[in-house]
């Protein structure tokens, strides 16, 4: 039987939009040290479509760090697996571990995390530089691309200031253009916007969504602030050791 083309086209947009780029299955985490056993969280399940935007809220201490740490191959589970574009992270080598993190997904913290000796331009194109493989950019192509993006965050007139000599909202938008860099399936944010002041904050915050509309990147936020979480898709609450999916009302 024929397909017509634009089905085929259509149903591989499904696809696209189906694709499950982040999944964690039965996931737990204890620390131990010694004999001092702290349970975080239990058999956590969990799907991110690519395109989607999550929010993890969760009282100070529930684990939302833990998770976000766990999903991002930063720390190992104590059971279960986490998945990052059909990839199960526990099979890989450590140095396959962070290739494809460094590949399919970007970190935005609290704090940047920028090098301080490095100018914003450099610190966007460190994540493309450290590629390896085929696919990896030439310098001119990664310089160019880093442009692009301080100049989409902004910041086209700040590429040659270091950390230091940029403002916290200024450096909190040099993460996000870093965390873009290698186009991730996924984005993972703990409080990234949680030292800039509401209106800073809330500029950051449109910046991430605007990305990710034109982008498709997914985004996992970990964050106190309701007001923002109400503005992605899903709003999850980690709470005793369970993750729940909040409704709106709720939120
Ligand atoms: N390395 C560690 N060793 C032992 N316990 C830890 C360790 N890291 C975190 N914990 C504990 O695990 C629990 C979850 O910590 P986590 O940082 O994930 O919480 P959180 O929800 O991100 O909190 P906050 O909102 O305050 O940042 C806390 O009770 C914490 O004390």
């Amino acid at each position: 039987m024929h397909q017509n083309p634009s089905d085929t086209s259509a149903a591989t947009a499904r696809e696209r939009h189906d694709e499950v780029v982040l999944r964690c299955e039965g996931l737990s985490k204890t620390y131990s040290e010694g004999t001092l056993y702290t349970p975080v969280f239990d058999g956590l399940e969990l799907d991110v479509r690519r395109g989607e935007t999550v929010a993890v809220l969760g009282a100070s201490g529930a684990g939302k760090s833990t998770l976000l740490h766990l999903l991002g191959g930063l720390d190992t589970p104590s059971a279960g697996e986490v998945y990052v574009t059909g990839t199960m992270m526990s099979a890989l080598s450590d140095a396959a571990r962070g290739a494809l993190r460094n590949r399919a997904l970007g970190f935005v913290y609290q704090f940047h995390h920028l090098l301080p000796e490095f100018t914003a331009l450099e610190n966007v194109m460190l994540p493309v530089l450290l590629r390896t493989g085929r696919d990896s950019p030439s310098v001119a192509e990664a310089s160019r691309h880093a442009r692009e993006l301080l100049e989409s965050v902004g910041l086209g007139h700040r590429l040659q200031h270091k950390p230091g000599e940029l403002s916290g909202g200024e450096r909190q938008r040099a993460a996000v253009a870093r965390a873009l860099v290698n186009r991730p399936a996924c984005v993972l944010g703990d409080e990234p916007t949680g030292n800039l002041d509401e209106k800073t904050a809330a500029t950051v915050f449109d910046l991430m969504l605007s990305l990710n509309r034109e982008q498709g990147t997914s985004l996992v936020l970990v964050t106190h602030d309701r007001r923002l979480a109400r503005r992605l898709d899903r709003v999850l609450e980690l709470h005793e050791g369970k993750l729940r999916q909040l409704a709106p009302h709720e939120v």
